[in-house]
């Protein structure tokens, strides 16, 4: 894979001032720990696909400020002092990070990934990973609900010419792969992450003859075996699947297959369903049919229940603009500050409990259990913590702590690994077939209920109850700081 390296400058205007500030105030080099996460779910969706882990490895593989940027930051802004320059010549990233691998299935509030660093460096990268794993994770979630409905259907993705520009139809195709995708269009996609290509033809290829038969007859030449008749150009019924009927017919006599037949508007329920009809009894039972057309998960959906005879779907908009969802909305919190030697948590306060940080630098277990090997739940714990798996464990909900369940045989699968110690990368990136086949491994731990793209049922993320304690602590000085102040001020 030749990717190009990626922008220190892919950052927002403000990790750059504090990076100044910080540097004026000599606390620079100070270490802190920040979580990457999301609170909510898209779409209606019961989890996220987590994705993007891969282009954030490259980004913190590559990143440096050149001579060009420096000088761009230079006329920026008078206050920056030579030596803040010198201190980004030799900026390298020199943190530790775990995440999770890509295609895992991922909830709310779950750190996907954990860094610890120095404060600048951590500052620095907030955006650029935000931006890649937000994206790409939203990808992989919309692409995963439509594999849901497709069931064994063929998949292809359609988006680039609809997408956000280039590195989201790029990025967007290899992410909607990791979802259960079988192709892209796109052949820069194809190329640079290996993902199956497809290709039918447009209108503008049966429009460029004078006449349709023409046209088909021209481009099954060129592709005996893998040709797909787009038939919608001027009268599906009586003109383009007749037509497609005889070129199939004239490749049988040639010992070839027509591929398929596209359609691509009108009711394609009532029209699949005839063109099936009409291939099979000129014998063409081989030749699969193919449908485009502002598609997403419910059309999908309600077109099988019209019992549409479909074999590939190809979707674009919905998918690659995550159409009803257009961001993921992940954020990036400090969690702990290295202060004389030890880690010491950090929270922050809001008026939604459900925006209250979790304080600490913690680890994520699936607990899953040993009989049905089934999800029971997640639990957040402290760094230092084990889970002791011979014995029963208590999960409650964090916000509801009186809701408790008693979970016996079960297998605590730590989630979060090792991708960098100390600015070298440790953790060796899976293919993107490994992914892909992870990704199907991680659904199969979860029951259907809350795989369903309708109202899922909620999965539990839990925290122990030291990374419990720690937090309401943490709350309780808080408070009771802010009311000594008041008091002294009263
Ligand atoms: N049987 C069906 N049931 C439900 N939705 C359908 C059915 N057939 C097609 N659709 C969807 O209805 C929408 C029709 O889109 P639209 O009104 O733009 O027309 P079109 O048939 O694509 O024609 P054109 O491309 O010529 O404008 C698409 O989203 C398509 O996927
Ligand atoms: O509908 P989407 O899910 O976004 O899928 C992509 C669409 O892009 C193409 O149409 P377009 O009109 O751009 O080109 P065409 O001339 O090949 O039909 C294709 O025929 C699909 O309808
Ligand atoms: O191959 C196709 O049929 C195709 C590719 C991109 C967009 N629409 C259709």
């Amino acid at each position: 894979m030749n990717l190009p390296p990626i922008s220190a400058l892919h950052t927002d205007k403000y990790q750059i001032t504090m990076m100044y500030a910080h540097f004026k105030n000599k606390t620079h080099h100070h270490r802190r720990a920040f979580d990457l996460y999301f609170r909510s779910l898209p779409f209606g969706n019961g989890y996220v696909v987590f994705a993007g882990l891969e282009r954030a490895v490259h980004y913190l593989e590559n990143l440096r400020f050149t001579e060009e940027d420096i000088e761009y930051l230079r006329s920026m802004n008078e206050h920056f002092e030579p030596e803040f320059f010198d201190l980004l010549r030799s900026f390298r990233f020199t943190g530790n990070i775990h995440a999770m691998p890509e295609g895992t299935i991922v909830f709310p509030d779950e750190p996907l990934v954990r860094l610890e660093g120095t404060v600048i460096e951590l500052q620095l990268i907030e955006t650029a990973l935000l931006n890649f794993i937000g994206y790409q994770s939203l990808i992989a979630t919309k692409a995963a609900r439509i594999r849901h409905i497709a069931k064994d259907d063929m998949l292809l993705e359609f988006g680039t010419r609809r997408a956000q520009e280039m590195d989201a139809a790029v990025w967007g195709a290899r992410a909607a792969y990791i979802g259960g995708f079988d192709a892209t269009s796109n052949t820069l996609a194809g190329n640079v992450f290996g993902i199956p290509t497809s290709g039918t033809h447009s209108h503008s290829w049966v429009q460029d003859f004078d006449s349709e038969l023409e046209a088909f007859r021209a481009y099954a030449a060129a592709f005996p075996d893998q040709a797909v008749l787009l038939v919608d150009t001027y009268d599906t019924l009586k003109s383009g699947i007749p037509h497609a009927i005889q070129v199939g017919l004239e490749l049988k006599q040639q010992g070839k297959t027509l591929a398929g037949i596209r359609l691509d508007s009108g009711d394609l329920a009532y029209l699949s369903k005839k063109a099936r009809k009409m291939l099979d009894e000129a014998g063409l039972t081989e030749t699969k049919i193919v449908a485009s057309s502002d598609l997403d998960e419910f059309t999908i959906l309600n077109l099988k229940s019209q019992g549409a005879k479909i074999d590939a779907w190809g979707v674009g908009t919905k998918l690659i603009t995550a159409y009803d969802r257009p961001a993921l909305g992940a954020v990036y919190k400090m969690v702990s500050r290295y202060e004389n030697g030890e880690w010491k948590p950090t929270i922050k306060i809001s008026s939604n409990p459900s925006k209250v940080t979790t304080p600490g630098l913690k680890n994520i277990y699936r607990i899953v259990d040993r009989k049905n090997g089934k999800a029971r739940g997640d639990l957040l714990t402290l760094l230092e913590e084990q889970v002791d798996e011979s014995k029963p464990l208590v999960l409650f909900h964090p916000l509801q702590p009186f809701r408790r369940k008693k979970v016996k045989h079960f297998r605590a699968i730590p989630l979060l690994q090792p991708i960098f110690k100390n600015g070298e990368r440790v953790y060796e990136l899976p293919s993107l077939d490994e992914i892909r086949r992870y990704h199907q491994q991680q659904l199969s731990l979860f029951w259907e209920e809350h795989l369903r793209i309708l109202n899922p049922e909620e999965y539990h993320v839990d925290l122990s109850e030291n990374l419990w304690q720690t937090k309401q602590q943490l709350l309780h000085d808080i408070y009771e700081s802010i009311k000594a102040e008041n008091g002294h001020h009263d």
